[in-house]
Formats: structure tokens, sequence, C-alpha cells
């Protein structure tokens, strides 16, 4: 922070950064309970009030660096508390006497955006915090009304909050903290334009936090563009896969036999709450289709529907209403429904990040969580490549698997 970051990130790095190795900044002290963190009394009640009782590894090693302003880059693997530990920041961080914004949290899709926005208000409960969620798909009325208001905390998406700045509702003057969550695809090639947009919006000396599961070196190589001396926290390759969700395949052999092998799953094994991935949207609707028709109940989404069919979505299966819900990678990072016991790869992801995402939507929290994959002759070798870039195992499913 503090210094102008230099270089042209827009554009990639420079050639130097090639052989740049990355490790988790040496000395970092864990701290093991909320109370030794120096937090506002009011925010240490939302946070046990939250029902927190002991902080993650993650929050134990990075809330302390983020409170204090440094550059933070923080990885963990999936559902152990980084979203949390980036509302729990947001409240000790404003100060709730000035009605200026003063953090501004990007989101990859609108779900997560106001998930976070959600538990920002939640722990934030005793210390008056305004957040809102400024996402598209909403009304822009509401918006520019709700910021003019006045607010402490942004949580968005880069698309609805730039067009917020640009119009001048949303102040960036007092923005002393921006985060990144699921950094890696906010600075992947389709999102890169819009992040550095908002960025050249915020003061020079603005604090900067990459958050995700997933840090490939590409991106970690991009960092030092707008970052100043980081405090980083990384994970091994090795060490991403959690040991409480179980992964597995079936051989389906051919296309046409997933849908059988879907139907056959679902007689067989004991669900909780599951999602079942496709990788596009069309072939979500054709799969929700086909299992309607064949009388299952199941809910779908992706981000060709609109955002109040989205919500109702959400708040169905959040609210256990809805058991299955067939999605496409929109539902893949961050959101958190605790009961969701498996992921079914009905297709198997495009690159070894989204399966961990994927997967990670089970198992939160040190649940115990399945993940099967539905597996092509074309598609075994790329599973067998995840494999081995995770150094994990995925087992053929036993046939008792229920
Ligand atoms: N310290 C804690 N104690 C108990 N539960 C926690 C704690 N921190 C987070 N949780 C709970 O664990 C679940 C996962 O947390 P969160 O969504 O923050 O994880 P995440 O690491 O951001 O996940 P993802 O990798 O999917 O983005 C949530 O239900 C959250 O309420």
């Amino acid at each position: 922070m503090a210094a102008a970051k230099g270089g042209d990130w827009k554009n990639g790095g420079g050639l130097d950064d090639e052989n740049l190795v990355f490790e988790t900044t040496k000395g970092i002290k864990p701290i093991t309970s909320f109370d030794d963190m120096g937090m506002d009394d009011k925010v240490l009640r939302g946070v046990y009030d939250y029902g927190f009782k002991k902080p993650s590894e993650i929050q134990q090693r990075a809330v302390m660096p983020i409170l204090k302003g440094r550059d933070v880059i923080a990885q963990a693997q999936s559902g152990t508390g980084k979203t949390s530990m980036i509302a729990i920041s947001v409240c000790q961080i404003v100060n709730t006497s000035s009605r200026k914004i003063q953090v501004l949290v990007l989101s990859p899709s609108r779900e997560l955006a106001s998930q976070t926005e959600k538990t920002i208000q939640a722990i934030g409960v005793h210390t008056n915090i305004q957040a809102h969620a400024c996402i598209g798909g909403k009304s822009i009325g509401d918006d520019i009304k709700k910021l003019e208001r006045g607010v402490h905390a942004v949580s968005g998406t880069p698309g609805r909050v730039y067009d917020m700045i640009k119009r001048g509702s949303l102040q960036t003057k007092a923005v002393k903290l921006l985060i990144l969550d699921e950094s890696d695809e906010m600075l992947s090639k389709g999102l890169k334009d819009q992040i550095y947009d908002v960025y050249r919006s915020l003061p020079h000396d603005i604090q900067v936090c990459l958050i995700s599961a997933t840090l490939p070196q590409e991106i970690l190589e991009m960092t030092n563009k707008f970052m100043t001396d980081p405090v980083r926290i990384l994970v091994k390759r090795d060490e991403l896969t959690l040991d409480g969700i179980k992964q597995y395949y079936v051989d389906v052999g051919e296309e046409e036999w997933k849908f059988d092998t879907l139907c056959d799953l679902y007689g067989r094994l004991v669900i909780n709450q599951a999602i079942i991935f496709c990788n596009t949207r069309k072939k979500v609707d054709w799969l929700t289709e086909k299992m309607r028709s064949s009388n299952f109940i199941v809910s779908s989404m992706h981000g060709d529907k609109h955002q109040k069919e989205r919500d109702e979505i959400m708040n169905q299966f959040r609210s256990f209403k809805s058991r299955v819900l067939i999605a496409s990678d929109v539902w893949a990072r961050g959101i958190d429904v605790q009961t969701v016991s498996h992921v079914i790869n009905y297709d198997v992801p495009n690159n070894p990040e989204l399966y961990i995402h994927r997967i990670g939507r089970a198992g939160r929290f040190g649940r115990e969580g399945v993940a099967i994959n539905f597996v092509k002759s074309s598609d075994m070798k790329t599973l067998r490549d995840i494999e081995r870039y995770y150094a994990t195992r995925i087992r053929e499913m036993p046939a008792d698997l229920a």
C-alpha cells in the first residue's frame, strides 16, 4: 500500500516475473483467539453472536495483517472461512461515525457479492455498519439512492460498481481498502479490464487484499504491479483438496449414458442437498428439462436467468425448500450453503481451478461431502491430470456408495 503501485498490470507482467517463486511470508504468527485481535468490542460481540468461537487457520494468520493496513494475498482451502474473514475485517476497519464508503469488496458473481454483504451486515450487527450490495440485475435507481444516502462498505460485482463510480454515485475518495474475493477469477482475462477500471478510480495509496482458494502462478506474477510488499499466505497445490470431501468418478463411456447414470444415482444415494454442475448454460437448461420430464424435482441456475428468478432460486435452496440444483459455474465459487452434501460434475470442468471450487461447495468448514465426476472415455485424461495436479485421489465410485 502507501507507495503508488507501479507497472502496467493491465497488460500483464514483465518478462522478469517469470522465474519468481512465491512463498508464504515468513514469521506470520497465528492469533488463535478472536479476543487477541484487538477488535472493537462491538465487532467481537458480532463475531461470537454469529456463532464463531475460534478463528480458522486463515483467519488466525490473515486478519491481523489486514487490520494493520498491509496488502495481503490470502489463500486457503475452500470453505475454511476466507469470505467470513473479509466480513470480520470490513466491520473492524470502517469507522461508522463517517458515512463515507471506506471499503470496497469485489466478487465475480452477484450471489457471492450479496452473500458477503449479508455476512458483513450480520457480523457488524452491533456496530451500525451500513453495507450495500452493488450488483448487476438490480434497480440502478435503488443503488443510486442507497449510495447517496451513505454507506460504509460496498460489496459488488465489477460492472455495476464501475457504473456507479462513473455516475458519481459511488464516491471513492474515502475508500482505503479494496478486497478482491475469488481474486484469480477477478484478475483473469475476462474480468481484468473491469477491475483495472475500478482500481484506477481509487486513491493511490489504496490497501489491496486478494483472497482465493486457488492462486495460479500467472496471477501471483501480476500482483507486484498493484500491491506493495504484500503479506502472502499461500497453500501448496498438493494441500488444496480437503480430506472431508470424498472424490469419485463414474466411467460413463459416452455422453448419452450420463443421464441414466444420474437417474440411477438419484435412486441410490441419500442426498441432503446436491449441486449438479454442467459446463454450459444450454446444458443446464437441457438437463433441467430432461430431469423434470422424468418427474424429478430440481431447480436450476445460470447467468442468463433474470435476477429475480436467481434470487428466488437461491432463497429456496438456502431455505432447504429445494434440494437439488443444476447449475453453471456461476455457482462454482464462494457460495456457502452448509447443507450441501453432494457435488456432481455432470461435465468434467474445463480447468483445475474450477474443479477445486466446484467440489468445495460441499464439505464446508470441516463437514463431510462427496464429489462425483461423470467421465466420458475422452475425459479420462483430463480427470487424471486434475488428480496429478493436486496430488489427490479420485477413485472409481463403489457400487455400494449409498
Ligand atoms: N471461525 C469460524 N468458526 C465457525 N464457522 C466459521 C468460521 N469461519 C467461517 N465459518 C463458516 O464456515 C463456512 C465457510 O466460510 P466461508 O464462506 O467464509 O469460506 P470460504 O473459505 O470463503 O469458502 P470458499 O472457498 O468457498 O469461498 C461458512 O458457513 C461460515 O459461516
